[in-house]
């Protein structure tokens, strides 16, 4: 009888926080049997009762295990479970990949059945009570295979990630982590920055916060304890962005004290990073992984009641609409808000028509 190297029957998770309790529920919803492991018992306990799987007890080796702790902690976790043989396949999902991947080879871990990899989705919510079985859909999910890696565990990790509903980006371990220092750590530290302003801001100031400030600090609210380790784990490509970022941005403060000082010639250096700034969100793809749609908003005023959403989802279902994205922004202090429905541009004229038909107010 021949085995199929990517039978996936059964996951280990060690790490039943937030992204290790998202593989739990997702693998869990497409029928694998999952183990839950993890240093503070109530974290398993939590991860159980939210549906991602059961308690691990050593038994036959599982088809493959996921270390799912914080990057500093994974190599020595793979070789933990390596020692006792606890499954065929080893990944983990730590946000750098060099520096734990030198680590595993530098304790002696079978770099064979082990391929390092990382969710590209998350949430700035940690422990298992922040986890989503659809946390991973249509997200890029890297995996650096080394060159010791057999066939067979890169095959296994592109099955996690299919299982997870992720799209699989293969990329050596250095591009990835000078790739995400680029789109994940520099982000992150240069939102804390701007959060950061936040603390001492005026009540009058944050009265007047919007959206806009919400999306540019979101991430900002992340674990600082898994923050450092992440940032120490890829310290150098980060500190290389921050650097390019803070240069901008210093340049942008010259300008505006010289406009502030009523030199308009300082205006086109500030429009220049405007600019700069607007190709650059340009070129992030869509939600499936493909080149930036470009999707039309319709704007609906909605009351602050129940079933509103509901509401406006079954008009679009009814008239043929398909919407691509959904964001909501809500008035301070007022019962309404504003939900920008992303649709096909050629759905938008259909759309408005159907629901001022229907008594809806549009801005
Ligand atoms: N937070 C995010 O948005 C994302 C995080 N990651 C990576 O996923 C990994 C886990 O992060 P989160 O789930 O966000 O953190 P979390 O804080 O929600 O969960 C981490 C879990 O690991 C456990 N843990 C820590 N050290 C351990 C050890 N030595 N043995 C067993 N369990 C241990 C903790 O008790 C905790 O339950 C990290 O490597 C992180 O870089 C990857 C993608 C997104
Ligand atoms: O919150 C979000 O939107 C994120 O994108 C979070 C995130 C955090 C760390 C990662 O390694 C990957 C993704």
């Amino acid at each position: 009888m021949t085995i199929d190297p990517v039978k996936l029957d059964t996951v280990l998770v060690l790490g039943t926080g937030l992204v290790g309790t998202s593989i739990g529920l997702a693998l869990r919803q497409r029928g694998v049997t999952v183990l839950l492991a993890d240093r503070d018992l109530g974290a398993v306990r939590l991860a159980r009762e939210m549906g991602a799987g059961q308690e691990w007890r050593l038994g036959d080796p599982v088809d493959l295990a996921v270390v799912a702790v914080p990057p500093d902690h994974v190599a020595s976790e793979l070789r933990g479970l390596q020692q006792l043989g606890a499954a065929r396949f080893y990944t983990d999902v730590a946000s750098v990949k060099a520096r734990p991947i030198a680590a595993a080879a530098a304790l002696g871990c079978d770099l064979s059945t082990y391929v390092a990899s990382h969710p590209m989705a998350g949430r700035e919510k940690a422990g298992p009570g922040a986890a989503r079985g659809d946390l991973f859909l249509g997200r890029p999910w890297a995996l650096c295979p080394t060159d010791e890696a057999s066939a067979a565990a890169r095959e296994a990790v592109l099955r996690l990630i299919e299982l997870c509903g992720a799209n699989a980006v293969e990329v050596a371990a250095e591009d990835h982590d000078r790739a995400v220092a680029v789109v994940s750590h520099a982000p992150h530290v240069a939102a804390s920055a701007v959060a950061a302003r936040l603390a001492d801001a005026s009540d009058v100031a944050l009265g007047l916060a919007g959206q806009g400030v919400r999306d540019v600090t979101r991430i900002a609210g992340g674990d600082p304890g898994l923050w450092l380790g992440i940032l120490s784990g890829n310290a150098a490509p980060v500190a290389e962005v921050l650097e390019a970022v803070s240069r901008d941005l210093s340049e942008a403060a010259t300008a505006l004290r010289a406009l502030a000082q009523g030199d308009e010639s300082a205006g086109p250096e500030v429009t220049e990073l405007l600019k700069r700034g607007v190709a650059g969100h340009g070129r992030i793809p869509g939600k499936h992984g493909g080149p930036a749609a470009a999707y039309a908003v319709v704007q609906v005023v909605i009351g602050d009641r129940p079933g509103q959403l509901a509401r406006l989802f079954q008009i679009c279902d009814e008239v043929g609409v398909n919407v691509e994205d959904v964001r909501l922004e809500h008035a301070p202090g007022l019962p309404l808000g504003l939900a920008e429905l992303s649709v096909q541009p050629d759905a938008v004229a259909v759309l408005n028509q159907a629901l001022r038909d229907r008594g809806w107010q549009l801005p």
